[in-house]
C-alpha cells in the first residue's frame, strides 16, 4: 500500500498534489487540518485546544496524532499520504522513532518569488475542501466560484515568514529520507507535477525499514525441510531454528523443559 510523504514550501502545491494522488491511488490523505478534525480522539482535542490558543501544535502531540491516525483501518488497508509533515528535524526524528517509515518522499521546490505570488491567488471551497487558484485553476461552475473563500495566512508578509521557516528546517529534514526522496520542481503546470509525482510513487522503492524474513517450512517426513532450511539460512544469513534439534538440545541439557520432553522422546512421539 502507498506510504507517501509530501514536503515543500508554502504554495508549492503539496495539498493539491496530495489530494490528486489520494484520489487516484484511493488512499487516505492526512493533512494538519484533517488530523485536528479527528473525532473521538483525546489527542486531537488537545491539539485543537493548542492550535486555537497558539496557532501551532507541539511536535510530540502532532506526531502522536499522526501515529494514532495511521493505526486506523483505512490507513492500514489502503495506505496513506502525509501532507507537509514532518516540518522540522525534531518531528522527523520523532516520526522515525515511532517506526513511521514512508516508501516515497516527494519534496516540491520552486523559487520564492513564484510561491509568494502564487499564494495570493489561492482559494478554497469550504464545502469540499478542494483548492483552486484565481489564475491557474478557476472552477467553471458559477455556484462553486461564488462560494470560494480566501484562506488565512496567504498575505505576502505571512508567506515570506513561512518560507524563511521552511528553508531553515527543510535542509535538516530531507537527510532523514535517503533512498526514498525525490525532488520535483513545482514551477511547472500542476498536471506535470502530478504525473511526475505519480510516476515516482508507482516505482517500487525499497523502504529503509529493516526487513527480517520469517519463513516456516512445512512438509511430511523426508520431504527435505531440514536441507532447504539449511540452504536458505546459508544463502540469506538467517538463523536456522530446527524444531527437532531444539528438542534434542533441551533433553541433552536436562533442563526443566528437557525433562518434560524426555518421556515423549523415549516413546518416539516427537
Ligand atoms: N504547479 C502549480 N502551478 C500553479 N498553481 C499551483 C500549482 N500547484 C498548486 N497551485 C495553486 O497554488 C495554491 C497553493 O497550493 P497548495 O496545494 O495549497 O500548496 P501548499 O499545500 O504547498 O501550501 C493553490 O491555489 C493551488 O491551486
Amino acid at each position: 500500500v502507498p506510504k507517501i510523504v509530501i514536503l515543500g514550501p508554502p504554495a508549492s502545491g503539496k495539498t493539491t498534489i496530495a489530494m490528486w494522488l489520494a484520489k487516484h491511488l484511493k488512499t487516505s490523505l492526512l493533512t494538519m487540518d484533517s488530523l485536528l478534525a479527528m473525532d473521538h480522539s483525546e489527542l486531537a482535542e488537545g491539539a485543537r485546544r493548542h492550535y486555537e490558543r497558539k496557532r501551532s501544535v507541539p511536535s510530540m502531540l502532532l506526531v502522536r496524532l499522526v501515529q494514532e491516525r495511521l493505526l486506523q483501518d483505512d490507513c492500514i488497508s489502503r495506505g496513506w499520504i502525509l501532507d507537509g509533515i514532518p516540518e522540522t528535524r525534531e518531528q522527523a526524528m520523532m516520526v522515525q522513532t515511532l517506526g513511521i517509515t514512508p516508501r516515497h518522499v516527494i519534496a516540491l521546490s520552486a523559487p520564492d518569488t513564484v510561491l509568494i505570488e502564487r499564494n495570493l491567488g489561492k482559494r478554497i471551497d469550504p464545502q469540499t475542501g478542494e483548492i483552486y487558484h484565481t489564475t491557474f485553476d478557476w472552477p467553471p461552475e458559477p455556484e462553486v466560484q461564488n462560494r470560494l473563500v480566501v484562506p488565512e495566512g496567504i498575505s505576502e508578509r505571512e508567506t515570506v515568514q513561512r518560507l524563511l521557516r521552511h528553508h531553515r528546517n527543510i535542509v535538516r529534514v530531507l537527510p532523514s529520507y535517503p533512498g526514498v526522496l525525490k525532488v520535483i520542481s513545482a514551477d511547472q503546470p500542476c498536471v506535470d507535477v502530478f504525473y511526475q509525482a505519480l510516476t515516482y510513487v508507482q516505482t517500487n522503492r525499497r523502504s529503509n525499514a529493516p526487513f527480517t524474513p520469517r519463513v516456516l517450512l512445512c512438509g511430511p517426513v523426508g520431504s527435505g525441510k531440514s536441507l532447504q532450511a539449511g540452504l536458505l539460512a546459508q544463502k540469506y544469513g538467517l538463523v536456522n531454528l530446527c524444531c527437532g534439534q531444539l528438542l534434542k538440545e533441551a533433553v541433552a541439557d536436562n533442563s526443566r523443559q528437557g525433562k518434560a520432553i524426555q518421556p515423549f522422546f523415549e516413546k518416539e512421539m516427537t
